[in-house]
C-alpha cells in the first residue's frame, strides 16, 4: 500500500527567471485502494500537478512523499518501481508493435536492453487483455488511432506493476462504452489490487459515479471529498453549473437544456 503526501506543495513553471504559481501550497494525501479523480476547468493546473508528482517537472516548493520518502530521494529507477504514468504525449516511435511498446513497461526490471522472462510476458499478456487490445498486439505504435494509442499506453503502466498510477486524461479519446470500460477496471485495480489511482479527467459524470474521492480544482481553491460530499456541499453544482447546464445533487446528473 502506498499513500501519497502533498505537504505545503506549490507547482508551477519559471518562465523567463520568474516563478509563474499555478496552484500553491497543496495539503493533502491520495489514498491507496482508491480510484481518486481530478477535475477542474481548462488550464487550472491538473497536468501541471500530475507532472509534478511523476517527477515530470520539478515542484516549485513544498514536497512529494511516496509512502514516507520523498520524492527527490528516489533515483528514477526506484521511481518507476513504484509509480506508473501516462501523461498526454504521443509517443516519439517507429516500428516498436504495440506488444513491445508494452513490454517497455517492464523495463524498470530488465533494463532497457534486458530480455523479458516468462513472468514478464504474462504480466504483458494480462495487461494487453485488461485492456482489450489483443487484436492490436502487431501493430506498429505509429499507426494506430488516438483511442487505441491511449489503450496501449494505459497496458504499458498496467505492465509496470506498481502500487502507484498517475494518468492524465485516460479516457479523452476513447468511445463512450471504452470511456467507461478504463474507468471501471481502473477503479478494480484500486480497490483489488490496492493501487493508488489518480487521473484528470473531463468526464465529470463517469468521475463521479466511479471515483472513490474527486479532487476538484478551482481558481481560489482545492475541494477534495468523496463525489455525495462534494454534491451535497455545492461544490460540483459551482463548478458544473451554467446558463442551460443544471446539476442534479440528488441524483448527481446533469442537464442540459435545448436552446431552440
Ligand atoms: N511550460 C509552461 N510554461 C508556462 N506556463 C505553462 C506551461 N505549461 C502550462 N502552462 C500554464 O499553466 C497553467 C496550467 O496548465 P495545465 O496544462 O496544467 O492545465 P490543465 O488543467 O491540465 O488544462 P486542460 O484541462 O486544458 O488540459 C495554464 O495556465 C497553462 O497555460
Amino acid at each position: 500500500m502506498e499513500t501519497v503526501e502533498l505537504r505545503h506543495l506549490t507547482i508551477g513553471y519559471i518562465v523567463k527567471g520568474q516563478q509563474r504559481i499555478v496552484v500553491s501550497d497543496i495539503n493533502a494525501t491520495i489514498n491507496a485502494s482508491e480510484l481518486t479523480c481530478l477535475l477542474g476547468q481548462n488550464g487550472i493546473g491538473k497536468s501541471t500537478l500530475l507532472r509534478t508528482l511523476s517527477a515530470f517537472q520539478p515542484a516549485l516548493s513544498g514536497e512529494i512523499y511516496l509512502d514516507g520518502t520523498p520524492l527527490t530521494a528516489l533515483s528514477s529507477r526506484q521511481l518507476s518501481k513504484k509509480v506508473g504514468v501516462v501523461l498526454t504525449e504521443k509517443p516519439d516511435v517507429r516500428n516498436m508493435s504495440v506488444e513491445e511498446m508494452v513490454g517497455m513497461g517492464r523495463s524498470p526490471y530488465t533494463g532497457f536492453w534486458g530480455s523479458l522472462d516468462a513472468d514478464d510476458h504474462q504480466m504483458i499478456d494480462e495487461a494487453i487483455r485488461l485492456v482489450g487490445i489483443d487484436r492490436l498486439r502487431r501493430r506498429p505504435v505509429h499507426t494506430l488511432s488516438d483511442g487505441e494509442r491511449q489503450k496501449c499506453m494505459i497496458a504499458k503502466a498496467l505492465a509496470q506493476q506498481t502500487p502507484t498510477i498517475y494518468l492524465d486524461e485516460p479516457t479523452a479519446f476513447l468511445d463512450f462504452p471504452s470511456k467507461v470500460e478504463m474507468m471501471q477496471l481502473l477503479r478494480r485495480l484500486a480497490h483489488e489490487q490496492q493501487k493508488t489511482i489518480f487521473l484528470s479527467t473531463h468526464d465529470v459524470e463517469l468521475a463521479m459515479q466511479l471515483a472513490d474521492r474527486i479532487w476538484l480544482m478551482e481558481p481560489d481553491r482545492l475541494s477534495i471529498d468523496t463525489p455525495h460530499q462534494l454534491a451535497a456541499d455545492g461544490s460540483l453544482s459551482r463548478f458544473i453549473e451554467r446558463p442551460g447546464i443544471h446539476f442534479d445533487t440528488n441524483d448527481m446528473t446533469i442537464r442540459v437544456a435545448r436552446q431552440t
